[in-house]
């Protein structure tokens, strides 16, 4: 039996007393919430939203320092009513309606040019001007930037359906986030988001799209990385207990193979000119319907031929599907040595990637919520996390696209790992472990993780003796 305990991630952790009555009051939490008449890792995360905000554990979880957040979308970072209620009422918005129901943001100095399947182009700020119910309008643009819905089942009534909605949420979206006032606004309060979360460092993945300015002028990719690193530097000065960000630059799986070899090659090189702030390199989009990384195989072996570094950090078997060629990324993504796979979803059925990551070291980067909402699983208690987390594989959890799903920072997903995924057997101890593996797999330095350690360490200490039962 205490063996058996052990395995859980967490298990070997040496716990206070003090720890251990927190985690004996946790147990007893648990259990209530699981007698209670709706579960809420057992419902739709839409659904179960409202529940999880009234949880005791979930404000326990709230006040929790957690470490890291390794994987969250740029695009996500930033709860959409800020969006709306900021950005969409700065000066010169213009609006457009698409013909499949969403929308298109632009800023600019004059009508811009019309977009092909959009309507003429609108100044918000004289459309707010001619219309009676400005909050009914203000919560339609909220509607198209987020999947949240009181009735998911009947919106999305499938994976298709769910990703077509997902990636639209993301175009209407980025009109307003890559003008490049914006972006570093934008920016600067998604670290507030996730600072305010008990969150001390980030690693995002970025498309580094071209951002714009009013009259027109584009910058290149080098211009985001820049004002990532700056941003995040006048955030660290204000606030001396956050660790910092680090740069994954994403493209999209739907490319060629010379569209990927080309972001491959300037990955390397933006690498060597920001190699603070530039991680690495990961692929995105839906698996399913998007291209293998072993059809990338000559791009993504270029760093290897050409000896330079290029860490790999892959979304790898966020499928359900067995046994299609994307079902084969997770073995391909450890070929091609990733640092971590992001989601692994898939891990549970391929026995000898499971094994390559536990003895490599890779961690998985589980995001319940996500897996949820893009429909690979419904009750949370089935997500397969749960055969990682009670052997104790490396594992760290993360919220993706916060902002898309209604969610923010990372204690939602952590209610759900936690709740869900861990069931009873998961203890203060598994928490512990989760916030620490979030900087033990981190792409920071040696030294960096030390300071990070021994800072999230001091704020574990306080978080304990503050919350005792
Ligand atoms: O869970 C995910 N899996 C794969 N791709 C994703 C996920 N979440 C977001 N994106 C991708 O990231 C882009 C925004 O930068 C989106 O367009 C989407 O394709």
């Amino acid at each position: 039996m205490q063996q058996e305990a052990s395995l859980q991630t967490g298990g070997r952790m040496a716990l206070t007393e003090a720890e251990r009555r927190l985690s004996a009051h946790l147990r007893k939490l648990k259990q209530q919430e699981m007698a209670g008449p709706q579960f809420p890792p057992a419902m739709h995360f839409f659904k179960a939203r409202p529940l999880i905000q009234r949880s005791p554990i979930f404000s326990l979880l709230q006040r929790m320092p957690k470490g890291a957040a390794l994987h969250v979308h740029s695009s996500a970072l930033v709860g959409v009513d800020w969006l709306v209620k900021n950005v969409t009422y700065r000066p010169h918005c213009y609006v457009c309606f698409t013909q499949r129901q969403s929308v298109r943001f632009r800023f600019s100095a004059w009508k811009p040019r019309p977009q092909p399947q959009c309507s003429p182009w609108l100044l918000l700020e004289t459309l707010r001007g001619k219309t009676d119910n400005i909050t009914d309008l203000d919560n339609s643009l909220i509607q198209n930037l987020t999947l949240f819905t009181p009735d998911p089942e009947v919106a999305y009534s499938n994976q298709d359906a769910v990703w077509s909605r997902f990636e639209e949420t993301f175009d209407a979206a980025s009109g307003l986030i890559s003008h490049a006032p914006v972006f570093k606004d934008y920016f600067y309060q998604g670290l507030q988001e996730f600072y305010k979360d008990n969150v001390m460092y980030l690693e995002l993945r970025a498309a580094l799209s071209e951002t714009y300015e009013l009259h027109g002028r584009t910058h290149h990719r080098a211009w985001s990385l820049k004002a990532y690193r700056d941003v995040a530097k006048q955030f660290i000065n204000e606030h001396p207990d956050f660790l910092g960000v680090r740069i994954i630059f994403t493209v999209q799986r739907s490319l060629n193979l010379s569209g990927v070899r080309r972001a491959v090659k300037e990955a390397m090189h933006l690498h060597r000119e920001f190699p603070e702030v530039m991680a690495g390199f990961d692929l995105v989009g839906r698996e399913d319907s998007g291209r293998s990384l072993w059809y990338f195989r000559e791009a993504l072996s270029l760093p290897a031929e050409l000896g330079v570094t290029l860490p790999y950090f892959f979304h790898a078997g966020e499928t359900d599907w067995e046994g299609t060629d994307v079902d084969e990324n997770l073995l391909d993504a450890l070929l091609f040595n990733t640092t971590r796979i992001g989601h692994g979803f898939a891990l549970a059925h391929h026995p000898l990637a499971k094994e390559l990551s536990r003895k490599r070291g890779v961690a998985v980067e589980v995001c319940p919520i996500s897996n949820q909402v893009l429909k690979l699983v419904s009750d949370l208690r089935n997500h397969p996390a749960g055969v990682l987390m009670s052997d104790s594989h490396p594992l760290v959890v993360s919220s993706d696209d916060p902002a898309t799903f209604g969610a923010s920072g990372l204690s939602y997903d952590f209610y759900e790992a936690f709740v869900g995924i861990g069931g009873i057997s998961a203890h203060l101890g598994t928490l512990k472990e989760l916030a620490i593996n979030s900087i033990r797999y981190s792409s920071l330095s040696p030294q960096m993780k030390d300071k990070g350690l021994a800072l999230w360490q001091s704020k574990w200490d306080k978080f304990i003796s503050e919350n005792l039962p």
